[in-house]
């Protein structure tokens, strides 16, 4: 049994793997995150033998995640995933690999591994990273914009008038300020995909994960599959696959 952690700028993501199926998930907010909260989160999980890290936040976020499972689980080896040139069948199309987030790494794996096909991945969470690979499992480049939350925050901090609101508005034309940045940011998302979908000169099939990803699917006016544990089921594969 081993213990998943997705550790993005948003949310703290686990689950609980056995064999490689995941069997449990579960988050926390970063708002919400200290080693007290950790230890109460994870003191009834079974013991496991390997816990598997990703990691885009902070290095101290890494630090407390760490410091929790030796904690708890002093012989449990630990392991945190890193950005690869080439890993289970993916080949990273950065110029400098290693600056792809680790996080769209292993969506890519595990997209090459369960998908099989040309992909075009789109992680919907603190910002909206948009990831190509081809049938090959070469990845072809990406796309990074703000995620919902985020562009609703910039419109509140840069302007005077705008107000942030967390609530979900009726998507479309809006007779009020909150619903209209609703829209708007959501309408912005779905822009986005359709347009690098339009642009596509082979068939594709889009994914959608990340904590937005049912909110945009709904919207979108092409068809995707909504995989809400892109991250953790890469690495999965990142961490247990022989290379
Ligand atoms: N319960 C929730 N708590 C916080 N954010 C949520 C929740 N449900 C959906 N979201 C949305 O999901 C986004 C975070 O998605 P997530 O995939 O966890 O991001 P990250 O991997 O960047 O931490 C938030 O920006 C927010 O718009
Ligand atoms: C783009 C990201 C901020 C997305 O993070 P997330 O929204 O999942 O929290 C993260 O993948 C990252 O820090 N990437 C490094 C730069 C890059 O991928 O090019
Ligand atoms: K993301």
């Amino acid at each position: 049994m081993s213990l998943l952690i997705d550790s993005g700028n948003t949310r703290l993501k686990w689950a609980w793997s056995d064999n490689g199926s995941i069997v449990l998930t579960d988050a926390v907010l970063n708002s919400q995150l200290s080693f007290t909260v950790l230890v109460e989160l994870w003191h009834v999980l079974p013991i496991p033998q390997i816990v598997a890290v990703s990691c885009v936040n902070a290095p101290q976020t890494l630090a407390l995640i760490v410091s929790v499972v030796k904690f708890l689980w002093p012989t449990c080896c630990v392991v945190v995933a890193q950005t690869q040139i080439v890993q289970c069948g993916v080949r990273n199309g950065y110029t400098q690999p290693e600056k792809l987030g680790v996080d769209r790494w292993l969506a890519l794996i595990a997209v090459r591994n369960i998908y099989q096909q040309a992909a075009c991945i789109v992680d919907c969470g603190t910002a909206i990273t948009v990831d190509l690979i081809d049938a090959d499992g070469q990845h072809l480049g990406g796309m990074i914009s703000p995620g919902l939350t985020l562009m609703k925050q910039a419109l509140s901090t840069g302007t005077q008038q705008l107000p942030y609101s967390e609530q979900n508005y009726i998507a479309g034309w809006s007779n009020n300020t909150l619903a209209g940045i609703d829209s708007g940011t959501l309408f912005a998302a779905c822009g986005l995909i359709e347009r690098v979908i339009a642009l596509q000169s082979f068939p594709v099939q889009l994914i959608l994960t990340g904590g937005d990803a049912a909110r945009i699917a709904e919207q979108l006016a092409c068809a995707c599959i909504v995989d809400d544990n892109l991250v953790l089921r890469g690495l999965s594969y990142s961490v247990f696959t022989v290379q």
